[in-house]
């Protein structure tokens, strides 16, 4: 019970309705045990004592009941449908908001589709048992108690013996549950892989295509459509041989309450109404008892779905604000970035960074090189906040980034990260994503600014294009252009680029960058693992695990052996010997011009 009381801020408010929802479950039920009662009268006194005059009047009885039994069960599903929904709403609300509040050290933990689970399948669980099930649990009881004190008015001895037989019932009812709840729990996995890898083709179509593993994607699809069928046809085992065991079961226990109902009925202990009845009545607990079993299977699978609700819910936000945090000031924030000594660690055991140091005043551009691993996207997580800092120190214009509002502070900042990720929506309203209420211009302006707006006009939608999922449909280039219009459209006072133009071709790399300089004021960070992309920022960091080894600008680095040299030399190499093979009078054609133009550091 812990676990449901740890929701009950979702359904505190609803607690009066889901009452009121089980009451007219529970009037609809005992209006049923009123037709027993109505045929003993007929048998007993309207037949037995030639009172036929009533037929009308009983039927009229009858009509009426009915209807007013029909009432009661529209009312408990409206009201208890309702009142379900409303708790699911608050709590699927509730969750989603947890969800943008838990930090990238939560998502590092966490499987998509098992998020994705909590949100729908666990959920819906729980709707399910508010709405319904907790009615029909206590429907159930209701049906068991208002039946067994009826059927002792009519006769104790009968339901004496109809007591012994009953739990039977009940006891291969829980049984049967037993067996068949592993069941549809394996056919629900075998679901599960069956769809995932279905979808798995589906979002890697192209790999799939590109390495004609199309056979053996049927193969691994059918491998696992064949598995499923096992398990249906597993589950229809077990179905087909309980049923019709609890059917005979209840059959003979209907055959001893016959034969012992007889007895007394020719011994005039008990009339043929009250036999009729009493038998009516047995129908009317046997049902129920049969879904004994359905119901504590509800009760352990809505347990266990709310536990990891809770579990959610209950999840510790890493990166929250603190109370007294400062709100960013709208003009005065500067984006003057320090880091001084920083280190870091995700598990505690492997540095990441080394006392990373780096001073960035505004307008700055600051530029990162190095080998994969080294841990360049790491310090530009620290500085969105991703993660905490926890030795060394970093500050933006002298202030810790704790002591502002994380909030505020990233609606300063702008990121476009190495994988770009388009929503499944307009060009302009991806673009329109980095602003509250974008304006067509600013829109316009950002892409331009981008070198997007050219390619995005002749597309033959225009701005208008919905970009598929992930953004299919676009080249990669493409893509990385409207992330960093979506970027530049915040008019960001740090603008961090984690290897953002690395699908973009040189040259429209190059005019993307003299646009950044036409950004005033504006910090930048750029990772990239090409020279051109870093060679006009006033200062260079080259990282080795975590260290920095070399630092300067493009000018200075080329002047000092080391990695940069290096990656230079390697990155133009072809130019590099076509220079020093015109410096010797050497070949010289057209093919050379135009490599130099592209290769050429502006
Ligand atoms: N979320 C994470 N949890 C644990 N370790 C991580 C996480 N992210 C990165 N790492 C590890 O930290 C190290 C630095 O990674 P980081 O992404 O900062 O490198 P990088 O220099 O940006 O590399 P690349 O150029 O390939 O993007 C790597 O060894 C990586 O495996």
């Amino acid at each position: 019970m812990e676990i449901f009381k740890a929701l009950n801020e979702y359904y505190r408010d609803e607690r009066k309705t889901i009452a009121l929802a089980v009451l007219c479950l529970t009037l609809n039920t005992a209006l049923g045990l009123v037709y027993p009662q109505l045929l003993r009268y007929l048998i007993d006194v309207v037949i037995g004592e030639n009172r036929y005059g009533q037929v009308p009047f009983l039927a009229l009885f009858v009509i009426v009941l009915i209807s007013v039994k029909a009432l009661f069960g529209f009312l408990y599903g409206h009201i208890g449908g309702r009142a379900g929904n409303r708790v699911a709403l608050r709590l699927r609300n509730a969750l989603y908001r947890k969800l943008q509040n838990l930090s990238f050290t939560f998502y590092d933990r966490s499987k998509t589709g098992d998020l994705m689970s909590k949100l729908t399948a666990d959920l819906e669980q729980f709707r399910h048992f508010v709405a319904w099930e907790f009615g029909h649990f206590i429907n159930f009881c209701s049906c068991i108690i208002l039946g067994s004190l009826f059927m002792i008015t009519i006769n104790w001895q009968l339901t004496l013996i109809a007591m012994v037989t009953m739990p039977v019932i009940g006891f291969m009812a829980v049984r049967f549950q037993d067996r068949i709840h592993p069941a549809f729990r394996s056919i629900r996995e075998a679901l599960s892989r069956m769809t995932s890898a279905a979808q798995e083709n589906i979002s890697g179509v192209r790999t799939v295509k590109s390495f004609g593993r199309e056979s053996f994607e049927v193969e691994k699809f059918s491998e696992r459509n064949r598995l499923y069928q096992d398990k249906n046809i597993e589950t229809a085992y077990i179905w087909s041989r309980y049923f019709p065991a609890m059917e005979m079961t209840a059959n003979l226990s209907l055959v001893i309450l016959m034969g012992a109902g007889g007895y007394l009925a020719l011994h005039k202990m008990l009339t043929i109404g009250e036999l009729v009845a009493f038998f009516g009545m047995i129908g009317f607990i046997i049902g129920p008892l049969w879904s004994l079993g359905y119901h504590i299977n509800v009760y352990t699978q809505t347990k266990a779905a709310a536990e990891r609700l809770v579990d959610l819910l209950q999840q510790y936000e890493h990166i929250r604000n603190k109370p007294d945090a400062l709100a960013v000031p709208e003009d005065g924030f500067r984006g003057h970035v320090r880091f001084e000594e920083v280190s870091f660690s995700y598990d505690g055991v492997h540095q990441v960074l080394n006392g990373l140091n780096l001073d960035a005043p505004p307008g700055h551009i600051v530029g990162m090189l190095g080998g994969t691993g080294s841990g360049k996207t790491t310090a530009v997580l620290l500085l969105i906040r991703a993660y905490s800092v926890k030795t060394g120190l970093l500050t933006i214009d002298g202030k810790k980034l704790e002591d502002y509002r994380l909030e505020q502070l990233r609606e300063r900042m702008a990121v476009v990260f190495q994988e770009t990720f388009l929503f499944s929506a307009t060009i302009w309203d991806n673009i329109a994503y980095g602003l509250n209420e974008a304006t067509m211009e600013q829109i316009i302006a950002a892409a331009k600014l981008a070198q997007a707006h050219d390619f995005i006009t002749e597309l033959p939608a225009g701005y208008d294009t919905v970009v598929g999922e992930r953004g299919l449909g676009l080249s990669g280039g493409q893509k990385q252009r409207i992330a960093i219009a979506r970027a530049l459209i915040r008019k960001p006072r740090i603008l961090i680029l984690d290897d953002a133009t690395s699908a973009v071709d040189m040259e429209t790399e190059h005019e993307i960058q003299m646009g950044l300089r036409t950004l005033r004021g504006t910090t930048v960070f750029i990772i990239a693992h090409r020279i051109s992309s870093l060679q006009h920022a006033d200062e260079i960091l080259v990282l080795e695990e975590g260290t920095t080894v070399q630092r300067g600008t493009h000018a200075e680095l080329l002047g000092k052996p080391g990695p940069y040299r290096e990656t230079y030399r390697i990155q133009y190499a072809d130019y590099l010997d076509d220079q020093q093979a015109e410096a010797k009078g050497g070949l010289y054609d057209e093919s050379t011009e135009a490599r130099r133009d592209q290769a050429s550091p502006a």
